[in-house]
């Protein structure tokens, strides 16, 4: 039944999500292409009882077309505006679960926007991994600018030090969805119960990083 999907920890055996997790926002995946934003974010949507909204959906639908269309005929800056004012939209209503697209976080004015509006988990994982998902799928315009292995690295190199600023950081397990799932439940119950310390994780590991 939806909303009573149960999620099983190591430290607590069965526990149903819904009644575990009581979110005073809206939940927002970031990570790069492949980490599972979407996949993760319709499976906790369904397990709370909540609403789920993929970003890059959104922008089709306003768009009338596909993303590669979106990029192929107008370009990646059009994109990227019409990215922005789809989460600004999205940020403004009740909460949900909300998968954004890799690069919406990139943006200074949508990051700002989900720091304030929302709870951001980044879904993290190496470039193997991201490889594997990715090439199931050939709608991903940015990796058919050439050698997607080399394009995942550069991106991992100058997209996740600012991924980084998310309030939560799971990884993206190699294994049925349930598993990455489960670390996303319990992480956001861990942080929901002690939202200052994952605050001074961060800035300890971003003066560190100076
Ligand atoms: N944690 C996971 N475990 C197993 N498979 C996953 C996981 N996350 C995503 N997948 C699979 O990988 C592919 C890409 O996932 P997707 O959710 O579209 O990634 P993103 O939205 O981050 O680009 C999909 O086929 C999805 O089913
Ligand atoms: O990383 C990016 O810049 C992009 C990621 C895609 O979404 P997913 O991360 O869901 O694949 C989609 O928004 C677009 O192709 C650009
Ligand atoms: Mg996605």
């Amino acid at each position: 039944m939806i909303g009573r999907r149960v999620v099983r920890t190591a430290s607590e055996g069965s526990v149903p999500a819904a009644e575990m997790l009581k979110l005073p926002r809206t939940v927002a995946f970031v990570g790069l292409m492949g980490a599972g934003k979407s996949c993760i974010g319709r499976l906790l949507a369904a397990a709370l009882a909540l609403p789920f909204v993929d970003a890059d959906k959104e922008i089709e639908s306003a768009a009338g077309c596909s993303i590669e269309d979106i990029f192929t005929a107008h370009g990646e800056e059009a994109f990227r505006a019409g990215e922005r004012r789809v989460i600004a939209r999205l940020l403004d209503q009740p909460s949900v679960i909300l998968a954004t697209g890799g690069g919406a976080f990139m943006d200074p004015d949508t990051r700002a926007l989900i720091h304030e509006r929302a709870i951001s988990v980044w879904l993290r994982a190496d470039v193997e991994l991201l490889l594997r998902r990715t090439s199931r799928r050939n709608n991903r315009p940015l990796l058919k600018r050439g050698d997607p292995r080399k394009i995942l690295r550069d991106l991992i190199e100058e997209r996740y030090p600012v991924y980084a600023e998310a309030d939560i950081v799971v990884d993206s397990v190699d294994g049925p969805p349930e598993m990455t799932l489960a670390r996303v439940t319990q992480s956001l119950r861990s942080y929901l119960e002690n939202p200052e310390a994952a605050g001074r994780r961060r800035a300890k590991a971003g003066s560190a990083a100076e």
